[in-house]
């Protein structure tokens, strides 16, 4: 049956209380691909995540001339051969920050020409810095500092060192450390600027290099050496997404139920690890059990959460969830350190301030960050912008106030199939 648009979000009937299996971890699978394209022999992806993000990337890589197989729940890849197929090459980048900054350093290890485009706001979301970079490092791209460029590869690069400010992404500097041992200086990466948002994508990026014999120095702040040399064939099982968790771990908030997530890692580099801590200072019990993860909300659900005052720089993909748990919360919440969500799917900040506020919530925007006093919401549409995690705070909202409408909840297709069905299926 097709989801009609806006889409009814369902409202909890009381406490729900569930154990969910969650699908693979969109930063994982992206950069494990990769690696695997410019590995020393084929690779396993196992779990991989099946989503647009994830299949744009294996069609951008495949695009480069790398064998993907995606048919069953672990994919393969046969590394690239050095030229693209027939010598020119489109990649679409949809919506996918990490297809648009992950493949254009790939791209130079390629003889062809490969041209890059992507969804209408993909146009606007940054990526200049790393063309810079590139251009410095021996890649021919053509002019200009946005979406649709071109990459004439000619199968080599030269590397070295480049000065980029990453304040913007930290996947600017994710994207040369994942290709610079292909460089045949390997690369030496300096950030200038104003700090790096998101520094745990930056450690995942590091330890995958490393789980592939790739030596990293990273013992100088804002500093990256990578030495040239192979990157080896892995076997990679995906985690469960855990920033995808975000919405699923809220239901419990909101309901007043329990939600164990799992497989939940003991340990992991992924950001949406964080939410044991926001969670618990929102006044839910997290506690790790047998199967994963367990968070249990107030007794009241959402009329007994606190608000939260929180610098989120480093986890700011998690920033639309809480803050629809902030704008059901009793107390008022100072979100802070997030303006670079404004360079996000969309602009992150002013789109969480005007969907609350447009469903009676008190939201105050600011530079970096919002604050959201307890207001009464009410029944309205939530747009969503062809953002994946508004329809997630769309949802949560959803989840406790009765008429809330989610417009374009296909587009959570980003990072997880079938969403809206499977959320409804919980409720
Ligand atoms: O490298 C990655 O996989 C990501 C890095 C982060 O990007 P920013 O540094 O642009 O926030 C994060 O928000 C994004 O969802 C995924
Ligand atoms: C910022 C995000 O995605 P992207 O990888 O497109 O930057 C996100 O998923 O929250």
């Amino acid at each position: 049956m097709s989801t009609p648009d806006p889409w009814p979000a369902p409202t909890v009937a009381g406490a729900v209380t569930t154990t969910v299996a969650l699908p693979g971890s969109k930063s994982l699978t992206n950069r494990a691909l990769v690696l695997a394209a410019i590995a020393d022999g084929p690779s396993v992806v196992r779990r991989a995540l099946r989503s647009r993000d994830t299949l744009l990337m294996a069609q951008a890589l495949t695009a480069l001339g790398a064998v993907v197989d995606t048919s069953g729940d672990d994919w393969t890849v046969v590394p690239l051969d050095g030229s693209v197929p027939d010598g020119v090459a489109e990649v679409d980048c949809g919506l996918a920050g990490t297809v648009m900054r992950f493949v254009p350093p790939v791209a130079g290890l390629v003889a062809g020409r490969v041209t890059f485009d992507g969804d209408a706001h993909m146009r606007q979301r940054p990526v200049g810095e790393i063309l810079t970079a590139l251009r410095g490092l021996g890649v021919p791209v053509s002019d200009g500092n946005a979406l649709p460029f071109t990459i004439t590869g000619t199968g080599a690069v030269a590397g070295g060192t480049v000065v980029i400010d990453a304040s913007a992404s930290s996947q600017f500097v994710s994207a040369l450390l994942l290709a610079g041992a292909r460089y045949a200086g390997g690369v030496d990466i300096c950030h200038e600027g104003a700090p790096i948002p998101s520094l745990p994508h930056i450690e995942m990026t590091i330890a995958m290099l490393r789980d592939r014999g790739v030596v990293v120095d990273d013992s100088d702040t804002d500093r990256w050496r990578v030495a040239p040399g192979p990157v080896t064939a892995h076997d990679e099982a995906i985690e469960p997404d855990l920033s995808n968790a975000a919405p699923f771990l809220a239901l419990a908030a909101v309901s007043g139920g329990s939600v164990t997530v799992r497989d939940w890692p003991l340990s992991t580099t992924q950001a949406g690890d964080a939410l044991r801590d926001l969670l618990a200072r929102m006044g839910c019990r997290v506690e790790r059990v047998d199967d994963g993860l367990r968070v249990t909300g107030p007794v009241d659900g959402w009329r007994g959460l606190q608000g939260l005052q929180a610098d989120l720089h480093d986890v700011g993909e998690l920033a639309p969830a809480i803050a629809a748990l902030c704008a059901l919360a009793q107390t008022p919440s100072h979100l802070s350190g997030i303006a670079h969500i404004r360079g996000h799917e969309t602009d992150r900040l002013a789109a969480l301030a005007k969907e609350i506020g447009g469903l009676g919530g008190d939201v105050e925007e600011h530079p970096d960050g919002l604050t959201i006093r307890p207001a009464p919401l009410s029944a309205g549409v939530f747009h969503t912008y062809a953002d994946h995690r508004m329809a997630h705070a769309g949802v949560i909202i959803g989840a406790a106030v009765p008429g809330v409408l989610v417009e374009n909840v296909g587009t959570t297709s980003k990072t997880f199939p079938d969403f809206a069905a499977f959320w409804s299926g919980l409720l």
